[in-house]
């Protein structure tokens, strides 16, 4: 089963972003989409094997966002593409079966032609205004994963879902109770002083009603 948190890197520097990924790991986030815009290609490129690396000694998932052939380049878990980066059937073709492709859905249209081109998670959103993205999607608030996974449930899609933009913990209750999968993050986490106990309290929630 996929984690239920996912951590999305932030920071405007290498530097930044090790120090962010390490201490979500060390509180331990176990699924970290590294996440670095407008950023030259080497520093890129050096900051990700970086967190191969770290995410290797965590035994955690490790996901690139947007650059496919990065991903395929460093042997990235996956990788998660936008409405507008490469599509998803594309990045299949060049990634194979067994990474795992993500894929930003707005609409249940757009989760349905993930699922058709074969994607392997959902990031479904923004549930409200976030801070950490520019060019928002329309927000979609609680109402809107109700509709959309009742829409999935009726036409038989099955994928995890996350939830995704300004998620806070308080959010985590209503929005399971909605049919998603998890919850993926980046402020909170980041900004938190105390990481640790932020990251226990988020999966009691999320793992709440999971047998083992
Ligand atoms: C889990 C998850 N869901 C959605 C997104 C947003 O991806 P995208 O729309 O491509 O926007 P950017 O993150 O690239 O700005 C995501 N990154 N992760
Ligand atoms: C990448 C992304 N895509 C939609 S909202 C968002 C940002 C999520 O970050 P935060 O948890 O800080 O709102
Ligand atoms: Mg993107």
């Amino acid at each position: 089963m996929y984690s239920k948190l996912q951590y999305i890197s932030q920071g405007e520097t290498i530097e930044t972003q090790l120090y962010n990924i390490h201490q979500a790991l060390d509180a331990g986030c176990n699924w970290v989409q590294m996440r670095f815009k407008n950023q030259t290609a080497q520093d890129t490129f050096t900051l990700a094997e970086a967190v191969k690396l770290l995410c290797e000694e965590y035994l955690a998932t490790f996901i690139v966002n947007d650059d496919l052939h990065l991903a395929k380049r460093i042997a990235a878990d996956g990788v998660h593409l936008g409405l507008t980066d490469t599509k998803i059937d594309e990045a299949r073709a060049i990634l194979g079966s067994t990474k795992i492709i993500g894929g930003t859905a707005n609409t249940v249209e757009d989760i349905h032609n993930h699922v058709q081109n074969g994607c392997d998670y959902i990031g479904l959103g923004p549930f409200r205004f976030t801070a950490t993205k520019e060019k928002l999607s329309p927000i979609l608030g609680l109402s809107g994963y109700f509709d959309i996974l009742q829409k999935m449930k009726k036409n038989k899609i099955e994928i995890p879902v996350y939830a995704i933009g300004g998620i806070t913990l308080r959010d985590v209750n209503p929005l399971m109770e909605t049919g998603i999968h998890g919850i993926a993050v980046s402020g909170i986490i980041t900004e938190s002083l105390e990481k640790k106990i932020l990251i226990q309290q988020l999966n009691e929630k999320l793992y709440a009603n999971v047998i083992v």
